[in-house]
């Protein structure tokens, strides 16, 4: 079964143009979402959400249109933005007695059990939690509200190493027995590396490619030559840097010759990334 279903999204900003994003979660996964800095992932996780207008597009959540029942899917839905500061001067127990009472399956002791298990205070205020502390703040919330589909915006950014590999462990154990499916957006590869199933990679408002995690990065070569070979090769490759021995550049598997007498080696997803925001810069 689908957690979500995207479809031909297309949504337009003054400077910037979403264009038929279109992707698949099955549930019980972990799916990252990576892309450069306006990349379009916060726009495209607000379309998901419904938070903004989107201009065209469908989307799927466990089967339903996300239009057309929100309220009864945003009480499957547990969401999470890393950067957002929310009513701070309120203690930790007041602020989450205003929100359970809009879940209908609102369990405390699912609650206290998460706040326990990320050492969270009831009496804190939120201007007093750090930014991870947030984050697993949101995350004991959607989990107390029986959440299905976390949608968590750059949960691990601005989180110290320790920090962050807790969490993406916290992750896996949360989709362990396949109820919860974890759509998380990032610009850190590293993380992805750890712990997604899937990878979304979004560049430019399109999605480049959205698949199962060692099929994307076999997906691409890095090539090593000298500047004699990248004349025969140069019109397959996605980008390449010069440098004085010869060049290094990105293919598609699929566009390679192995036959020829070059260097490949599997690229990690960093190199992926840097390749493809090369592109522009060769080409325009
Ligand atoms: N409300 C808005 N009005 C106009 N442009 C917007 C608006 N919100 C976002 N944009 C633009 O859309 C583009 C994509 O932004 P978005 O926040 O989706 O990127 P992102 O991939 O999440 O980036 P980051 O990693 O920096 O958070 C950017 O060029 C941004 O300036």
């Amino acid at each position: 079964m689908l957690a979500l279903d995207i479809k031909n999204l297309n949504k337009t900003y003054e400077h910037f143009h979403l264009k038929d994003v279109s992707f698949q979660l099955e549930k019980g996964y972990i799916m990252g979402f990576i892309g450069a800095n306006g990349a379009g992932k916060t726009t495209t996780i607000k379309s998901i959400l419904n938070l903004i207008h989107i201009d065209s597009g469908e989307i799927r959540i466990f089967g339903k249109n996300m239009a057309e029942h929100e309220l009864e899917l945003k009480q499957e839905i547990g969401f999470a933005f890393g950067n957002i500061d929310f009513y701070t001067r309120s203690k930790i127990k007041t602020l989450t007695n205003v929100i359970k009472t809009f879940y209908r399956n609102w369990d405390d002791e699912t609650y206290y059990k998460y706040l326990r298990k990320f050492n969270l205070i009831e009496d804190k205020k939120i201007a007093e939690l750090s930014t991870g502390m947030k984050v697993k703040y949101s995350l004991a919330l959607a989990l107390s509200h029986g959440a299905k589909l976390l949608i968590l915006d750059e949960p691990t950014s601005g989180l110290d190493p320790v920090a962050r590999d807790n969490l993406l462990e916290t992750f896996q154990e949360l989709v362990m027995d396949g109820e919860i499916s974890i759509l998380f957006s990032t610009h850190i590869t590293s993380d992805l590396e750890k712990c997604a199933d899937f990878i979304t990679y979004i560049h430019n408002g399109q999605i480049i490619n959205s698949s199962e995690k060692e099929q994307f990065i076999d997906a691409y070569r890095l090539l090593n030559g000298t500047n004699e070979q990248l004349d025969m090769v140069k019109d397959q490759l996605i980008s390449y840097k010069t440098h004085s021995f010869g060049f290094t550049g990105l293919i598609h598997t699929k566009d390679w010759d192995p036959s020829l007498d070059m260097k490949s080696t599997v690229p990690n997803l960093e190199e992926i990334m840097i390749y493809f925001s090369k592109m522009e810069d060769m080409y325009v």
